[in-house]
């Protein structure tokens, strides 16, 4: 699902060029959870902004679903973006003026579904994790794991087949930690949705499938 072969990515800092993945290669079966772990500045976003297509590479393959992600217009990425991609946020990125159905139904909005419907289809998704009562009620009467609940239902709206959360529990507590985890582990056990899980979290990381970590812009274990 999941391919990178000796993958490199520098950013230029002023005259300097800054080796931040220096050849990494890593590979992500479908169906599969797993964490990413390392230190600050150990280069995991920049390689969940490259899982994600947000962010291009200078060297290197990375195929997603056997189809190489090089260089790719802005069209081209976002396609394969809302095709295959889900993204939950540590921040959750909800909109604090639409309600719980809306913020789910987002995804349907952009891709032109009309209003009756989607609504309908978001309701469903709220229902799968455990918050249809909450479909009125704003981002901002929610607490922070019903907030994450619901980003996770705007994630899987577009049926994508994987799953990028950037420190998703960053924001929780422990017991909400686990309510959210539990959701990752059924759409990942029910619906083979591969997800890709960047945490500093140990307790998180121990109950993905496998633990990748990455140590200077590469993978050490
Ligand atoms: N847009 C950018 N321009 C220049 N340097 C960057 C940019 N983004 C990241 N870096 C640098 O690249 C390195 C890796 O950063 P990255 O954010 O990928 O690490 P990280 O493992 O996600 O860290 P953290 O856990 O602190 O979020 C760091 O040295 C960072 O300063």
């Amino acid at each position: 699902m999941v391919v990178l072969q000796n993958i490199h990515k520098y950013y230029e800092v002023g005259a300097n060029k800054l080796h931040v993945l220096k050849g990494l290669d890593m590979t992500i079966e479908q169906g599969e959870l797993v964490s990413i772990m390392g230190s600050s500045g150990s280069g995991k976003s920049t390689l969940l902004n490259i899982l994600g297509i947000l962010d291009d590479y200078d060297s290197g393959t990375y195929l997603l679903n056997n189809t190489p992600m090089k260089q790719l217009s802005q069209t081209k990425a976002a396609y394969y973006r809302n095709q295959f991609i889900g993204f939950v946020f540590q921040s959750f990125n909800l909109l604090s003026f639409k309600n719980a159905m809306e913020n789910v139904a987002l995804p349907l909005y952009y891709q032109k579904v009309p209003r009756k419907q989607r609504n309908k289809i978001a309701l469903e998704y709220l229902d799968r994790v455990g918050l249809k009562e909450w479909a009125e009620h704003s981002p901002n009467e929610m607490s922070g794991g019903q907030r994450q609940r619901v980003a996770i239902a705007r994630a899987l709206i577009s049926k994508p087949k994987v799953i990028l959360a950037d420190e998703p529990t960053g924001a929780l507590d422990t017991k909400t930690s686990e309510e959210v985890m539990e959701i990752f582990k059924e759409v990942n056990r029910e619906e083979g949705i591969t997800v890709i899980i960047v945490t500093h979290e140990n307790d998180v990381a121990k109950q993905t499938q496998r633990i990748i970590k990455l140590k200077d812009g590469n993978i050490i274990s």
